[in-house]
């Protein structure tokens, strides 16, 4: 069988693009396997069994089309690499043999033809595909889905596709094509299930086809056999398909059927053909190789915008007896604000893959009787402990928060619009004026978690970390024999007495070469950049203990000088097993040569587990002193500076400006927090904001400096949203005398 961690690493390297095979076809026009394609015939329902199917049901090498009657002109598909959220524990693989009929025709080496491909079955390669958008559950409608698990319960109303991996032999002549690898679905009791098989990273010229999931499964490679075989590698064969943008057209296919195909990415001679496709998917597409899951376990994006204020409004009073009852318009009600906010219970972000936006009330609007406007209500984004907030744009880094119950005002909510009420004065008795509520800052935000953990647990695949953290705390992250079992961090809290406790992290585990994104460990290194201490588990029973010990020691390093700096405790482990304790003696040695003490475990009987937890506490204690200190000297954060900085701007003076001018267009763009502010709360509406508003342009000397600057009959002035004409009134000197808003949703009569 193939080496476990050979197949590993080509399911990191296994995003697909969707393409219409339309396109396809022009770009591979030489080799126009799907001659040989068989059109697609209603048909009954896949055979729900598992082991049917798995048997090579439906994986008909010559069926490449698939009608997409419901796509849109363009969809994405993400088809991911993920880990099912309940793990089966049992995982076997499949091995799928090439049949006689297809070696005949390829002249295939004899090794080749018994070549097997390995596909797992079990928990992780259950890639539950919901595709959405699919009301009859007939059709495959290739939409955007998520790499999640489906939901249980949303399983009854989805349909699923047949999909299949398959390799197109490079050779002209041969009109063969060999299934390689297959994605295949077939119909559970409640839904369907897709399964996948990963074809061999060798092969760049794997494609990916979508079948119809309504084909039943006819086949015509019956040789291919699948057999289970016991203890596969599990969590690396998990379908990890990428498919980018979906290139469908509908009316340049001549077939009946229109068809899509799945390239490897790798194919680069395919993606340039087509217009559609910039070159930045190719970055796209390695950016989100990780599959989701992993993805939003510690990153997210999310959108937030503090509440706008509510509009001021004029109003006056009338009341019998009282005959000139004065204004009486109150103000708008302020905004929501934004608050972020440490839930010590939340341990991911995966939260944010469902929420993305986080949207504050906007405040009411005043009313009559000077009723001032109500609130709008906040929002408080939760996050976990050791969440770094960062700016979308800019990447600046706002807040790092690392605390249960830390709560940061992110961004304040607009302030509400004043009535004209307010605008009363010894002058103005009158006033047919109010603002407009001040709009709320809004702002795309970049979380990234680092995990709070005291003790990071680091090491090869299957060298019994998860065990360690089970002998040692509470939890109770899933171990099994095989590599990649934890595919994302497990946090455990070890207590030594009352109030000696520390939070130990299991990290997935690292491969040789993982710092160049080998295995999945790699994305989880970054959690373990604050630890303070690093227990390295080392597999007792490998083979070479010391080289794995050097291999994920020179990962770290790769990944971070950092991590190797760290204080560390080598832990030998399996030591109930012969091999292991045979090997024991020269491992010491070898380390103690180079300064180490190593301790020896056997995770499974909880032996020697105790003076590691001593041990790592110990590192802790002197770490946690030294962090107090810091803390002393630092003083208490400020957790509200990006807010204080947003109230700061809004209290920038309107007579901070500058003035730009575009000669071609004759256009001066003034620009200014203040002047742009009042401009955006001004209420057009009402007829004296226009008065208002020349005179604070006078009052700020704008005015004086676009006539400083050369401002002539006719330019175009442009504040905030306003537009407006300038105008030399002999008169008065100044004074714009049209004013448009840029949407043209506002025009003005003359006014002088
Ligand atoms: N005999 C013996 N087996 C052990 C011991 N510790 C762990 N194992 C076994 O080693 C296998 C791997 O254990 P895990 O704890 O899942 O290993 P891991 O390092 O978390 O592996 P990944 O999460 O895949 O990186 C399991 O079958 C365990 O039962 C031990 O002390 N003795
Ligand atoms: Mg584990």
């Amino acid at each position: 069988m193939a080496p476990a961690v050979a197949v590993v690493a080509a399911a990191a390297a296994f995003p697909f693009r969707l393409f219409s095979a339309e396109a396809r076809r022009n770009t591979k026009g030489s080799r126009s396997k799907r001659g040989s394609a068989r059109p697609l015939k209603p048909s009954p329902p896949p055979r729900p069994s598992a082991s049917s199917s798995a048997a090579g049901g439906g994986g008909a090498t010559t069926f490449t089309r698939l009608p997409l009657r419901n796509a849109p002109a363009s969809v994405e598909v993400t088809l991911d690499r993920f880990p099912t959220a309940n793990p089966e524990p049992r995982a076997s693989t499949f091995t799928r043999r090439n049949g006689e009929r297809l070696g005949d025709d390829e002249e295939d080496e004899e090794e080749e033809e018994d070549e097997v491909e390995l596909g797992l079955r079990g928990a992780t390669t259950f890639a539950r595909l919901p595709l959405r958008d699919s009301p009859d559950g007939g059709d495959l409608t290739i939409g955007h889905f998520d790499a999640g698990v489906a939901p249980q319960e949303g399983l009854r109303s989805r349909a699923i596709s047949r999909q299949l991996v398959e390799h197109l032999d490079d050779v002209e002549e041969e009109e063969e094509e060999q299934v390689v690898s297959r994605l295949d679905i077939f119909e559970g009791a409640k839904g369907r299930e897709a399964r996948a098989f990963l074809p061999d990273e060798d092969d760049e010229d794997d494609d990916v086809v979508v079948f119809d999931p309504e084909y039943d499964g006819y086949s015509d490679d019956e040789e291919f056999v699948a057999t289970a075989v016991e203890q596969s590698p599990r969590g690396d064969a998990i379908a990890v398909a990428e498919l980018e943008k979906l290139k469908y057209d509908n009316d340049d296919d001549d077939d009946d059927d229109d068809e899509v195909v799945v390239f490897h990415p790798d194919d680069d001679e395919e993606v340039d053909v087509f217009e559609d496709y910039d070159d930045d998917e190719e970055e796209e597409t390695k950016e989100k190789g990780v599959p989701a899951v992993m993805r939003c376990f510690d990153t997210a994006k999310i959108y937030a915008k503090a509440g706008d204020g509510g509009n001021g409004v004029v109003a006056f009073r009338r009341e019998k007896y009282v005959p000139l009852g004065g204004p009486s318009g109150g103000d708008g009600g302020r905004g929501g604000n934004v608050f972020v906010e440490v839930d010590g219970d939340m341990n991911s972000l995966l939260p944010f893959r469902k929420s993305v936006h986080f949207r504050a009330g906007r405040g009411a609007h005043g009313q009559g009787r000077q009723q001032a406007g109500a609130k709008g209500d906040d929002v408080v984004v939760k996050v976990p402990p050791g969440t770094v907030v960062r700016s979308a744009a800019g990447d600046v880094e706002l807040l790092e928060l690392m605390r249960p119950g830390q709560r940061a005002l992110l961004l304040p909510g607009g302030r509400g619009g004043r009535g004209n009420a307010a605008f009363k004065s010894g002058t103005n008795k009158a006033p047919r004026i109010a603002e407009k509520g001040e709009k709320g800052p809004e702002m795309w935000i970049d979380l990234e978690l680092k995990l709070v953990a005291d003790v990071g647990i680091v090491g090869a695949p299957n060298a019994g970390k998860s065990t360690l953290l089970t002998a040692i705390s509470a939890a109770k992250p899933t171990i099994a024999n095989y590599p990649f079992t934890t595919l994302l961090p497990n946090l455990g809290v070890v207590s030594l007495d009352f109030d000696a406790t520390m939070v130990v992290a299991d990290l997935p585990g690292l491969l040789e070469g993982a710092h160049r994104g080998y295995g999945l460990g790699h994305e989880f290194l970054r959690h373990s950049e604050r630890c303070s201490v690093l227990v390295h588990v080392v597999d007792g029973s490998g083979e070479q203990p010391e080289y794995e010990f050097e291999a994920v020691r020179l990962e770290l390093e790769l990944f971070s000088p950092s991590l190797v700096d760290k204080p560390y405790i080598v832990v030998y482990n399996k030591m109930d097993l012969p091999e292991a304790s045979e090997r024991w003696n020269k491992f010491q040695e070898k380390l103690q040569a180079e300064g180490i003490e190593p301790y020896c475990i056997s995770a499974m009987n909880r032996q020697g587990t105790e003076d590691v937890v001593l041990a790592a506490y110990k590192v802790l204690q002197k770490d946690r002193q030294r962090m107090k200190d810091d803390e002393e000297w630092n003083g208490p954060e400020n957790l509200n500076h990006v807010a204080d900085a947003i109230k700061r701007e809004r209290r920038a003076p309107m007579n901070e400006f500058e003035i730009f001018h575009d000669k071609g267009t004759n256009t001066w763009n003034v620009v200014g927090a203040g002047i742009e502010r009042f401009v955006q709360m001004t209420n057009w509406q009402y007829s004296e904001s226009l008065k208002r508003f020349q005179h604070a342009l006078e009052a700020c000397g704008v005015n004086k400096t676009l006539i400083k600057r050369g401002v002539k009959e006719g330019d175009t002035v442009v504040v905030g949203e306003m537009e407006m004409v300038w105008t030399d009134e002999p008169s008065k000197t100044r004074s714009s005398k049209t004013m448009n808003s840029k949407d043209d949703s506002v025009r003005w009569p003359e006014f002088g």
